[in-house]
């Protein structure tokens, strides 16, 4: 297994007094009036650092959001703050930046017990570089690093790997090591036949993930952005639907590949497509090969759903990451709450191992009251689905040995 399992965790070590520097993936959806429409990263990383307060250490707490470039309010942690100071039991305190002068004085007037939460990392290009020069200035307000954030674990960045260069002991948190555990357990070994359902927007980064799987699974089911790439290779117009144009060589070589491995590639045979990008949008079903000039497929049709869950009535593992569709919008969300269903009446009536991995496919799990009935939800979906492939994860590999 490339990433290693045996990290250092938090033991018995003294945490009283220590400033202890905590990587959480607080990545949650928010609306547009910022509220958060799913809590589950931010309620899965609560374990940790109330160990930590229980403990009488001070708590600098890092996370990013989003993906903004440069300082973006639209990307601040800020709105997370009071339901942290919810799950916490205490007065979570802001910075408004993630280094610098304040964040030095506000981490040394912290209380025991008390939690300082740090600006989205993200707003420094540093951080995505790993520019080690970052990496110690984020370190130098704390005397320990405790790595929690599982959703980030696949990326070498200045709070998630560079720090630990500076920051000793290093070692995961209780939500890293359930992940792993959970999850590497269940992927070394799968009970077969195995699927992978992938889906979603993050199109560039997810179809580098499907030559790898293939060499896993049984059966691939695409949905989401993803599949407009496939068919756009394959020849058919795809109108205005997400398309990565540079990715359409390899879309079409895994095509072949997957004939040539017998893996059972499902892409979609009917789309619903939309004159918009709108929760308003007009929309209408149409065969995957025949989307109109000027729509664009914001969810997988009907045939396409009952294709999907034929295949997966036949499988005993099922790995899910990325919505099958805009879920976000009614119209647009049946596709990807036909596959929530179908996972969850797996798992209960026939043992079927199921994992959902991503924050928005947890999110659209969790909206439709289904997450308790899965095998394991996962906090990191590129992350999981990394760990799937073999690949070390980083923030991983980053941390002592236990
Ligand atoms: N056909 C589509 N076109 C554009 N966006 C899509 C499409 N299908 C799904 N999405 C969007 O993908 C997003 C989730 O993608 P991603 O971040 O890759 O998933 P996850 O967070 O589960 O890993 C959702 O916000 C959803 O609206
Ligand atoms: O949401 C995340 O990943 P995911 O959508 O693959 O679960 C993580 O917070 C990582 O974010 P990134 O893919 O912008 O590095």
């Amino acid at each position: 297994m490339a990433t290693k399992r045996s990290v250092g965790t938090l033991g018995e070590a003294d945490l009283k007094g220590k400033k202890v520097f905590v990587r959480a993936d607080l990545n949650v959806p928010l609306d547009d009036a910022q509220n958060i429409t799913d809590d589950t990263r931010i309620r899965a990383s609560v374990p940790t650092i109330k160990f930590l307060l229980e403990k009488g250490a001070k708590v600098v707490l890092a996370s990013h959001l989003g993906r903004p470039k440069g300082v973006t309010p639209k990307y601040s942690l800020k709105p997370l703050v009071p339901r942290l100071s919810e799950l916490l039991g205490v007065n979570v305190v802001m910075a408004s930046d993630c280094i610098g002068e304040e964040v030095e004085k506000l981490a040394a007037a912290l209380p025991e017990g008390g939690v300082l939460l740090l600006e989205n990392v993200r707003f420094y290009k540093e951080e995505e570089k790993n520019d080690p020069e970052f990496a110690k200035k984020l370190a130098s307000v704390a005397d320990l690093y405790v790595n929690d954030a599982f959703g980030t674990a696949h990326r070498a960045h200045a709070s998630t790997e560079g720090v630990t260069k500076f920051l000793k002991p290093a070692v995961a948190g209780f939500l890293m090591q359930k992940e792993l555990d959970y999850l590497v357990g269940a992927v070394a070994n799968p009970k077969k036949p195995f699927a992978a359902i992938v889906g979603g927007s993050k199109v560039s980064t997810k179809i580098g993930v499907i030559e790898s799987l293939l060499a896993k699974v049984d059966i691939l089911i695409l949905g989401g952005g993803m599949i407009y790439t496939f068919y756009k290779a394959q020849g058919y117009a795809v109108g205005k639907s997400l398309v990565e144009e540079d990715k359409l060589e390899l879309a079409t070589s895994l095509i072949e590949k997957a004939k040539a491995k017998g893996v059972s590639l499902l892409l979609p045979t009917d789309i619903v497509v939309a004159d918009k990008f709108a929760p308003d949008a007009e929309s209408k079903i149409v065969p995957a090969t025949a989307i109109p000039d000027d729509w664009m497929g914001l969810d997988v049709g009907p045939d396409a759903t009952k294709t999907f869950n034929e295949a997966l009535d036949t499988t005993q593992t099922i790995i899910w990451n990325g919505p099958m569709g805009v879920f976000e919008f009614e119209k647009f969300a049946a596709g990807t709450e036909a596959i929530a269903k179908k996972l969850a009446e797996l798992t209960t009536s026939k043992g079927v191992t199921t994992i959902i991995g991503g924050g928005d496919s947890v999110a659209a799990v969790e909206k439709a009251g289904l997450a308790d009935k899965m095998s394991h939800i996962s906090t990191g979906g590129g992350a999981s689905l990394e760990l799937l492939e073999g690949k070390p994860l980083p923030g991983v590999l980053a941390l002592d040995e236990a």
